[in-house]
């Protein structure tokens, strides 16, 4: 099935990031999200990206305003009712993702492909609740989506191989480069980065380390290219705390436990950069570790 128009569900960082290289690839975009201040701030977000890549010479000026040309928004979920291919990439909480699904469907073509961007929940399960369990699978970018060269692509126990090929696809229109992951919590990546972040966490609750001298370690020792607790807030402290209940209540295993002072940060509203305080305050001019 050829694929030329994606909507793209949920406009945060990761919708936006989604966006932003569907149309530098060609895809006519249709950007939605409950809030039309989330939808102004994502364009104005891949506006000024954008411009950051053709400063530094990635990206010709011709193919930005090309590119911001092939984007609309709408806050009408059936308004995506003819798109070739849906990203749904909002709130990393299974009702959100299932109340959405739902929603949608009614609108949408039986040919359409439906996806989520999910770090971690359950692809097999979610598909269960839709009408198309055969063209539903995980497409899971990584972020900055724009800079970031993975996309895992996950099939559920039902995606049929027309599905997978169409996703492999627009990887591959992408230039980037697909990994299958089996449909586990986590699949791979998350599997593997997201205990190492909670692990950090801990590291800092049982004061082995303060936030500098834990980022600083595995930045210098590690040569890892932000510490895990500035990737924390980078990813996002909500984010990062539903993934870790997957994994502990998908796979049973108490090393999988979140670690406390991750969930009081949660409960703070102090989510890492996109409410300006996590690990770090970056209210000011340079970050400010907050323990
Ligand atoms: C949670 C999940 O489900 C899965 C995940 O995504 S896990 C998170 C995975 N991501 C990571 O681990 C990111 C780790 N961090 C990094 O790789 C780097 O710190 C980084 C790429 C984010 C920034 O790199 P940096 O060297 O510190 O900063 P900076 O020089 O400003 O940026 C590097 C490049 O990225 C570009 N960039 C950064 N953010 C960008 C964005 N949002 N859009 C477009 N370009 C961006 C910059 O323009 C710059 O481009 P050039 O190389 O052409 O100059
Ligand atoms: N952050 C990361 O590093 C990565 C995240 N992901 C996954 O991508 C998804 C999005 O994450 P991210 O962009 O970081 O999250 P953000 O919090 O930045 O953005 C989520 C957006 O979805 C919106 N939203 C919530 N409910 C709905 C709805 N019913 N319909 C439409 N939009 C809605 C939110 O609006 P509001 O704020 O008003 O609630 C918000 O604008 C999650 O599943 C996450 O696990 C995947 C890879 C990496």
């Amino acid at each position: 099935m050829s694929i030329q128009t994606i909507g793209v569900i949920g406009a945060g960082q990761m919708g936006n990031g989604i966006a932003h290289v569907m149309a530098l690839a060609e895809y006519n975009v249709l950007l939605t999200d409950v809030s039309q201040a989330a939808l102004d701030a994502a364009i104005e977000g891949i506006a000024g990206n954008l411009e950051r890549q053709v400063s530094r010479g990635k990206v010709a000026e011709a193919d930005m305003g090309a590119a911001l040309g092939r984007i609309n928004t709408t806050l009408a979920l059936s308004d995506l009712g003819a798109t070739d291919l849906v990203i749904e990439a909002a709130t990393e909480r299974e009702s959100v993702k299932q109340a959405i699904f739902e929603d949608l469907q009614p609108h949408l073509q039986p040919q359409t492909i439906l996806t989520s961007n999910t770090s971690s929940i359950s692809i097999t399960r979610l598909a269960s609740r839709t009408d198309r369990p055969e063209r539903f699978m995980g497409f899971h970018f990584m972020n900055p989506v724009p800079v970031m060269q993975l996309v895992e692509l996950i099939r559920g126990i039902a995606t049929d191989q027309p599905t997978y090929d169409a996703c492999r696809a627009v990887v591959d229109k992408l230039g980037k480069t697909a990994a299958s992951a089996e449909d586990f919590p986590g699949f791979i990546v998350n599997r593997i980065l997201m205990p190492m972040i909670n692990e950090a966490v801990y590291t800092l609750y049982e004061g082995v380390g303060n936030v500098r001298s834990i980022d600083q370690s595995m930045k210098l020792g590690a040569n890892h290219p932000m510490g895990p607790l500035e990737l924390a807030d980078f990813i996002g402290l909500d984010t990062c705390l539903a993934i870790m209940n997957v994994l502990h209540d998908g796979l049973a295993d108490t090393k999988y436990r979140p670690c406390p002072l991750l969930t009081k940060y949660v409960e703070a509203g102090w989510l890492g950069r996109k409410t300006q305080r996590g690990f770090y305050d970056y209210r000011g001019d340079e970050p400010v570790p907050t323990r």
